[in-house]
């Protein structure tokens, strides 16, 4: 291949690359290799400014689409096409100093200075996705992504479930776009994807595509339930407003109720920033969000309109990226464990080593064909690094160092656990054991039903469930209630003290809200927040039991797919045996949920003490019946609801003259005000 093959080729390449990012929010390469291909390019266009074709990746913004492919994109889109104000640009990379020291003799050799240490704004560059606000006459009138940087999507409704967005704004130009980042945090992106895999939804590559997909979703409930935050760090433009430097923005948009990251800090010259960066890679491990570098922005807005653009990205600023750590270790063993839906997850064993500030000794290898397109063999020393700055994911294999003799891992034909032959499932690469007996899904089913979001048991340790399932006492969820003093005592380790706990507390729990126990069945793609949804939907169990497929697909927000589980899972007569036997046993099967009132509208609550609920569910009826709740006590108190071992809280009311009342006195309280 001519080098000039090789130039149209790499075009090719990363235009796919773009469309998969930016449109399908699910790309096929890690972002350094992306960036390699990049460089490359670049510096073919460096060599050859004649070959530079108008489509090339660094003459544009985002995904490069031509017009019949907006339409496309547009016509499959959820969202209407928004035309910015003003362009929303990209913006170049450094990736050592070097770099850094000539994006600072460029600038000085376009404003005609030379060797010159300019003023610098430093920030993190968070890793999530760019929004563009407008307001208009100070009221938020719309939100955009960047698309290509000219239009972007209609994401309004989906912004606006996003907490700490000023919706109005005061004494501002009639026409303003504020500008930031949305992103999800690294807690978020855990939790997202681990109730994925485990509900089988969509498993996101990194908490930057995470916070894309979350965004732009058709159903702004959907959105709303992925804890979206955003840091704001640019207006389209600063015309009409008081504001002279990249640090006064900051500042300004803080005044204003816009969120901004807290990291940032002014810099002189280039080796301050270069400093900047050096410390903000040290810090990486405590951010709550992936940052990808760091960005350095010449501080005074006069210079910056001297500097201007290019076709897609500012001179006045530039993207330092951080190293990307990439460590070799041996790959042990592959374990598979097989979870409560059946689904046979497989785990790298890995000899430990640190990567960006962790020690690694795990990481999860999806599926089968994830295992074959790496072609893992035991023993080989793997490339492995942190996919988004959190999930350690093995890259690939050094194959020069595949030890003699070592065969490819074969993906079990059965089942390790129960040895029932398993089966794939045609749709994706997932295997599953379906033998409705099998232990292990029996321990993981109980295991989620007793866990603290559903059920709530917490004095079944794993030990002990291990030991009731392993034994065969306990194989089903309704066999917890069947399970008494002599049984218990059983078990290794289980005095009479902690047995009483334990069948005391699995009495309790009996009276949970009915969310909480249809969560705890354990549905495919049901999870908290779908469970709520069903329980708001109909006065009790039997009502959902009986409810059609074409019912609980018209409820909103709950989605055809997960409606259709829903109702196949209930059918089921498996299920429903089950459900009879909990019935049996005296489980609350009717919806808690009261509709929304104003009984408790104006007054501020604060919880203390063990309830006989949990405390999460008080909360959540308090606040349902219009009451504030706030963790600690003042003098703007109006109630400290206290249940048993109440400690300080309680001292602290009784101090401030507080009044405080138990969970009966409450419900005389909703009562008279209803
Ligand atoms: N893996 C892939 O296939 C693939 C494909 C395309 C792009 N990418 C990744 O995306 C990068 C290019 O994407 P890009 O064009 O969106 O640019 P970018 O992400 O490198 O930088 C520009 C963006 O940074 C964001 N940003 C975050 N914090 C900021 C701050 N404080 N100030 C200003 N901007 C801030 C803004 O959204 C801005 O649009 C590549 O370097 C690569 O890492 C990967
Ligand atoms: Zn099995």
């Amino acid at each position: 291949m001519s080098n000039q093959e090789r130039y149209l080729s790499l075009v090719n390449e990363i235009q796919e690359h773009n469309r998969r990012y930016y449109l399908e929010d699910n790309p096929s390469v890690s972002d350094a290799e992306y960036d390699l291909l990049m460089r490359e390019l670049r510096s073919l266009e460096e060599q050859h400014p004649e070959w530079i074709v108008p489509e090339s990746p660094t003459q544009n913004v985002g995904a490069d689409i031509d017009d019949a492919q907006q339409d496309a994109l547009l016509a499959r889109s959820p969202f209407a096409p928004i035309q910015h104000l003003h362009r929303m640009t990209s913006l170049d990379n450094a990736f050592d100093d070097s770099d850094l020291q000539s994006f600072e003799d460029r600038i000085n050799r376009v404003l005609g200075t030379s060797g010159q240490s300019y003023d610098y704004t430093c920030e993190l560059k968070i890793d999530g996705l760019s929004i563009n606000v407008y307001y208009h006459n100070g009221q938020l009138t719309w939100a955009a992504t960047r698309g290509n940087g000219v239009i972007g999507e209609d994401v309004t409704a989906n912004l606006l479930t996003i907490p700490g967005i000023p919706r109005k704004l005061e004494g501002v130009p009639e026409h303003l776009e504020v500008r930031g980042e949305v992103f999800m945090t690294k807690e978020e992106f855990l939790r997202l994807n681990a109730e994925a895999e485990e509900l089988g939804g969509t498993v996101f590559k990194n908490p930057r595509n995470a916070a894309a997909g979350s965004l732009r979703q058709k159903d702004a409930s959907v959105t709303a339930s992925r804890k979206l935050q955003v840091n704001f760090y640019a207006l389209g433009s600063t015309e009409g407003l008081a504001v002279h430097t990249q640090g006064e923005l900051l500042k300004w948009l803080q005044d204003h109720g816009f969120q901004t990251n807290p990291y940032s800090k002014h810099a002189r010259g280039w080796s301050e920033a270069a400093a900047y960066h050096r410390e903000m890679i040290q810090e990486r491990p405590n951010f709550p969000v992936d940052a990808d570098g760091t960005v350095v922005k010449v501080d005074r807005f006069d210079l910056q309109n001297e500097l201007g653009f290019t076709s897609r990205a500012p001179r006045w600023a530039i993207a330092y990226k951080f190293p990307v750590e990439e460590a070799r270790t041996v790959l042990q063993d592959i374990q598979i464990n097989v979870g409560r839906t059946g689904k046979l997850a497989p785990l790298a064993v890995l000899d430990p080593v640190d990567v960006e500030g962790s020690t690694v000794a795990r990481a999860t290898l999806h599926n089968e064909d994830f295992i074959k397109d790496l072609d893992l063999h035991l023993g080989d020393t793997v490339v492995i690094r942190k996919a988004g700055g959190v999930i350690p994911e093995i890259v690939r294999v050094v194959k020069e160092l595949r030890p003699e003799g070592a065969v490819p891992f074969q993906f079990p034909k059965e089942c390790p656990v129960c040895h029932h032959p398993v089966t794939r499932d045609p749709e994706n690469a997932d295997t599953y054991c379906v033998n409705p007996e099998c232990p292990s899904q029996s321990y993981q089913r109980i295991l989620h039903f007793i866990h603290k979001g559903a059920m709530d048991i917490a004095g079944m340790g794993e030990k002990t469930l291990e030991q009731l399932v392993n034994s065969g006492r306990v194989t089903s969820v309704a066999d917890l209630y069947a399970l008494n003093m002599d049984t218990l005592l059983q078990i290794e380790r289980m005095g009479e003290k902690n047995a009483t706990k334990l069948l005391q507390q699995i009495e309790e729990s009996k009276t949970r809200p009915l969310s909480r126990l249809i969560f705890g069945l354990g549905i495919r793609y049901v999870g908290a927040r779908n469970a709520e949804l069903l329980e708001k939907h109909f006065p009790d169990l039997d009502a959902l039991l009986n409810a059609s497929e074409v019912t609980l697909c018209n409820i909103p927000g709950l989605g055809d797919r997960i409606a259709e589980s829903v109702y196949h899972s209930l059918q089921d007569p498996n299920m429903r045996e089950l459900i009879e036997r909990l019935r049996g046993y005296g489980l609350n099967f009717k919806s808690t949920f009261e509709a929304a009132g104003e009984e408790l509208a104006g007054l501020t609550f604060v919880i203390t003490g063990s309830l006989s609920q949990p405390r999460d569910d008080v909360k959540k009826r308090l606040e349902r019946l219009g009451a504030r709740v706030t963790g600690s006590v003042t003098k703007k108190t109006d109630y400290v609801l206290a249940g048993e071992d109440a400690g300080s809280k309680l001292e602290k009311a009784t101090q401030l003259g507080v009044k405080v009342i138990d969970e009966a006195a409450l419900e005389t309280l909703i009562a008279q005000r209803s």
